[in-house]
């Protein structure tokens, strides 16, 4: 079965806190959420294999530990999802970037599939997908069902807010994929939105409202 992990760390809280906030405009959700996307990323990548390497220090020879070069993959759900790419590239520039484009259908709440787009080695990749909100799951299990049909073996889910609905609707679909979730919430209401949430994502990012 999947792990959930939820960081408690006072800096991702701290951010979140103004993420959350109506009052918080575009350009300083954007940042926010480009630095918690950061801060998670320093944790999710905290099982990342080392290798050693031999250095000259300027003072001696040196036995040092590198990356091993484990190839990654991330891939945002659009629109949303693409606010937390670059905070993650910031930590792991070589990883390369995929693409699923989702929305979720107003009347329906099921996801609607429009644009995917991955690397070409995909079998030897490890991939975080990145979405903000993980509210029913239907759009984070189409994406991961998008990517394992496509070849993926290994993959991670990282939100920065989750209902305990979705959370459930991916433990269920894929029990092999860890979720990695900066808050979880109490709940979603009548119209599939998280409470108490941050809203619409993709809106509140690109300023469509
Ligand atoms: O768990 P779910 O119930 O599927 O809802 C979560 C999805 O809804 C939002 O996307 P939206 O459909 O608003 O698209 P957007 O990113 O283009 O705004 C959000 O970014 C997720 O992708
Ligand atoms: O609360 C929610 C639920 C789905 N999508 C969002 O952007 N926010
Ligand atoms: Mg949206």
């Amino acid at each position: 079965m999947g792990k959930v992990y939820v960081f408690d760390h006072p800096l991702i809280q701290h951010k979140l806190t103004y993420i959350r906030d109506k009052n918080t405009g575009t350009k300083e959700f954007r940042e926010l959420v480009d630095e918690v996307a950061s801060l998670m990323a320093f944790e999710i990548t905290r099982d990342l294999p080392l290798q050693e390497v031999q250095i000259e220090t300027p003072v001696c020879p040196a036995t040092a530990k590198a990356l091993a070069g484990k190839k990654l993959g991330i891939v945002p759900i659009l629109r949303a999802g693409l606010g937390m790419v670059d905070g993650i590239l910031k930590l792991i520039p070589a990883a390369k970037v995929g693409h699923v484009g989702l929305y979720r259908d107003p009347e329906t709440l099921k996801p609607v599939e429009y644009y995917v787009k991955l690397p070409s080695d995909v079998e030897e990749r490890d991939f975080i997908v990145v979405d903000p909100m993980l509210a029913t799951g239907g759009s984070a299990v189409e994406a991961i069902n998008s990517i394992k049909k496509r070849g993926a073996v290994s993959i991670k889910f990282m939100c920065l807010i989750a209902a305990p609905e979705g959370v459930e609707e991916i433990k269920t679909a894929h029990p092999d994929v860890d979720i990695y979730i900066a808050a979880l919430d109490e709940k979603l209401n009548e119209k599939g939105y998280i409470i108490p949430g941050l809203g619409d994502a993709g809106d509140r990012m690109f300023g469509t409202k």
